[in-house]
């Protein structure tokens, strides 16, 4: 590209930013004058919260004034926000105001027009627009399009362009480091830039070099299922944020970001992408982990963790692996579903509703009301025995006001206690004195037995658990297990509860049943429902979800060969599962083969390491290869490793050492940590990743990615078969830039096979089989 035309580009960059500037001037004025307006009201509300009450009417005037300036209040925050995300976005742009130009002719324009495309639009005075947002309907055309003949959606339909010039630019700190013009979706050249750098602690956002497949998952609006099986590092959990933020961009008036929920793998994970929406000018979606979603919902219970499981997970014998993958199954939630809608009155769990250690209502005066309701759906009917429940309570606590206990609590209390209890009612909206007693003592008795309502609001009077159980031993059991196993295992799981504990594989259909029976547990608000890490959960899970949030557009995000502990399975086969079990209309699988995060001497190490590696391409950056050191005694493995691990933190910003379970991460702590005070052991109560040295079990870097990488002890004892082909794997595809794997005795097959070539690793020692 000639200077001259690099020039001429640099002067509009500095024409744009100039005008950013201004822009920035004038909203900062409009941000201070927010924050003096706000300060005022708020020091008026303080004022007005100290006044002493002397008369109810008073306090009631004082109220309504209050209220009127929290709402004032809210409103101002809520500007205040608007005001500040605008200043924030315009101080992004004014530091690099673009990264794309298009140039484009419509059939009915003479000459091209030259459109600039960046995180966010900006426009001049007179509303033309100088930059446009990412997400802009004919932006598509930068991602998609190679030169010629083009087309993008728009809210009137398809239009055609012609696509004349797309060029990419780096700008930084106002100044253009390169432009290129390329045919490409986006040129390599500004990739290979963008992969080599080092590891920030948190994602950043790729829409500068968003690829034309992900661009396919990012736009997706038709699909009411998305599934996306993609490689290790191919950009899966990025392209789900950059969708977010489209889908907020595309529905800016209908949706908002928290009617969108993501299930992340990890609290870490939830830290490590927290700024990526942001830094595009939106809100973050919720985040939760299955783990906090289950035990929200089962409070009281601890319910077992993915990572107990992990722990576990080679310990279960072949019996116990048949239950869980029955019990993880549709076909489990199916028969759950059929046993809820065939069981009859009389085999329906009740509880008797304790109140101060006697029994208030008792289990048969509840079967009694459910068994008199007509013919209805279990939920319905189990709605009607609650509302019956609550029309009993409040005659008993009708009945209960004229107990002696009442009227010495009434004679007892202090002016200030009554005129609580009055509320907003004044004297005068009493007919009689005896009015306003008995109104008083329906407040004592009621907040009194407050209990028992939320007893029956909250369903305890239906024992879910003995209905599960009872569940278990009428359920068709799988080849490979009778009926007398599922009734132990029904005992296990009773045993289990007895402790407050809740295996994993039960918690999701034990929701589902009980969500059945009472009719609770979903939320129709919610828009969209992401899954990352989608390996992680059987279908019996994501069913649950799926109940869970009946309106939502599903997006699935995972990589089937990072399965920590299940067996591979096709994508194709997966969706197919998928479908049937979700009775879904326009379900769409697509599939990201290229890796990103490692360089192409790592990814190719990693894709030799799976039976069905091929289908991967690595990104052409290059890179050392991967390195194998093998000892022969953990002491002088531990050695090495400490050696290795100061080596490479010379050169990187973060050096993960990824242990298969949390004991060898503990060893390794305990080991390095007196040796140096940069090293750090990685729990799942972390909610954010340092920089230094990180020790941390596999299953908690799940998502993450790390400069360099070591992978402790690969040896034969530790991942003696293709169990552990996942695992491996997994550890292998965390490294961006540099990758090291150590063994202590004999090498795992898994890496000293005759498949593995021998030229994508560096060995230290020679293998020994
Ligand atoms: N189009 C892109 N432009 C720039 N960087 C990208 C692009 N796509 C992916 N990356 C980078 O590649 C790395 C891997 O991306 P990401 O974590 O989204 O992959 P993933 O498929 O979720 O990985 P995994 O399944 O292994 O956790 C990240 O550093 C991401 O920023």
């Amino acid at each position: 590209m000639t200077s001259q035309e690099q020039i001429k580009e640099q002067q509009r960059v500095d024409s744009v930013i100039h005008q950013i500037t201004a822009k920035i001037k004038s909203v900062s004025m409009e941000y201070a004058k927010a924050k003096t307006e706000m300060k005022l009201v708020q020091e008026n509300y303080s004022a007005n919260t100290s006044v002493n009450y002397i008369e109810v009417d008073d306090r009631i005037e004082t109220s309504a004034d209050l209220q009127q300036q929290r709402a004032l209040a809210s409103r101002l925050i809520e500007n205040e926000q608007i005001i500040a995300g605008q200043l924030r976005t315009y101080q992004d742009l004014e530091k690099s105001p673009y990264f794309g130009r298009i140039d484009i002719q419509d059939p009915e324009e003479p000459t091209p027009e030259q459109l600039y495309i960046g995180t966010a639009s900006f426009t001049d005075e007179k509303q033309n627009f100088l930059v446009y947002d990412w997400r802009a309907p004919i932006s598509a055309v930068y991602y998609n399009g190679t030169l010629g003949d083009v087309t993008y959606d728009t809210p009137a339909g398809k239009q055609l362009t012609k696509l004349t010039k797309k060029r990419q630019f780096l700008i930084q700190h106002g100044q253009i480091q390169s432009m290129f013009d390329t045919n490409e979706t986006v040129g390599d050249e500004l990739l290979q830039h963008v992969l080599g750098q080092q590891n920030d602690e948190t994602m950043q956002n790729i829409v500068a070099t968003i690829q034309r497949e992900q661009n396919d998952i990012i736009r997706d609006t038709r699909s009411d299922l998305l599934v996306v099986q993609g490689v290790a590092g191919s950009g899966k959990t990025s392209a789900i944020l950059q969708r977010i933020a489209f889908l907020l961009y595309h529905s800016r008036q209908e949706l908002q970001a928290d009617q969108i929920v993501l299930f992340s793998p990890n609290k870490l994970f939830s830290h490590y992408i927290s700024d990526v929406l942001p830094s595009l000018g939106e809100r973050n979606m919720r985040q939760v982990t299955l783990a906090e979603f289950l035990s929200q919902r089962l409070l009281g219970l601890d319910v077992e963790t993915l990572f107990d499981r992990y722990e576990k997970a080679n310990q279960l014998t072949t019996t116990q692996e048949i239950y869980q993958r029955f019990k993880s199954s549709a076909a489990y939630m199916h028969q759950i579903n059929d046993y809820c809608q065939r069981l009859t009155p009389d085999h329906f769990k009740f509880n008797h509703i304790y109140f101060e250690g006697r029994i208030f209502f008792d289990r048969a005066e509840i079967e009694k009301i459910y068994q008199s309701l007509p013919a209805l759906q279990p939920a319905e009917r189990f709605l009607r025995t609650k509302n019956i429940l609550i029309k009993r309570l409040k005659r008993r606590i009708g009945q209960e006001t004229k107990a002696k206990w009442v009227t010495d609590q009434i004679d007892q209390l202090s002016d200030e206690q009554y005129h609580d209890l009055l509320g907003t009612k004044r004297r005068r909206d009493f007919q009689a004195l005896d009015d306003e007693a008995d109104y008083i003592a329906r407040k004592i008795v009621t907040r009194r037995l407050r209990v028992i309502y939320d007893a029956i609001y909250n369903n305890y009077f239906l024992d879910t658990y003995s209905q599960y159980a009872d569940f278990m031993q009428q359920v068709t059991p799988p080849t490979g297990i009778n009926q007398d196993d599922m009734s132990l295992d029904a005992k296990h799981f009773l045993n289990e509860i007895e402790y407050h504990r809740c295996p994993l594989v039960d918690a999701a259909p034990l929701l589902y049943l009980r969500d059945l029976l009472t009719g609770g547990g979903q939320n129709h608000a919610m828009q969209h429902l992401f899954v990352d890490e989608m390996q992680d959960y059987s279908i019996a899970q994501l069913q649950y979800l799926h109940h869970a949030f009946p309106k939502a557009h599903m997006t699935f995000l995972g990589d089937s060969e990072q399965a920590l502990f299940k067996a591979v399975e096709s994508p194709e086969s997966l969706l197919k599962r998928l479908k049937a079990a979700f009775n879904v209309h326009r379900p769409r699988l697509l599939k990201l083969n290229r890796s990103y995060r490692s360089t192409a001497p790592i990814t190719t190490f990693a894709k030799a390491l799976l039976p069905d590696g091929d289908q991967i391409e690595a990104f052409s950056r290059p890179g050392d290869l991967p390195r194998m050191i093998m000892r022969y005694d953990t002491e002088s493995g531990l050695e090495a490793l400490a050696q290795e691990a100061a080596r490479l933190r010379q050169t990187n910003g973060t050096v993960a050492i990824l242990t298969k379970n949390l004991n060898q991460a503990h060893l390794i702590y305990q080991k390095l940590h007196h040796q140096s005070d940069d090293v750090t052991l990685m729990t799942d109560a972390d909610l954010s990743l340092p920089k230094g040295t990180l020790v941390l079990p596999i299953y908690l870097a799940k998502g993450l990615e790390f400069d360099a990488v070591i992978g402790w002890d690969v040896s034969q004892t530790n991942f003696p078969d293709q169990r552990y082909t996942g695992t491996l794997y997994t550890i292998a595809t965390r490294a961006m830039h540099q990758l090291v794997l150590m063994s202590i005795g004999q090498v795992s097959p898994l890496i000293a096979s005759d498949k593995m070539p021998q030229t994508v690793l560096q060995i230290e020692h020679e293998l020994t089989n």
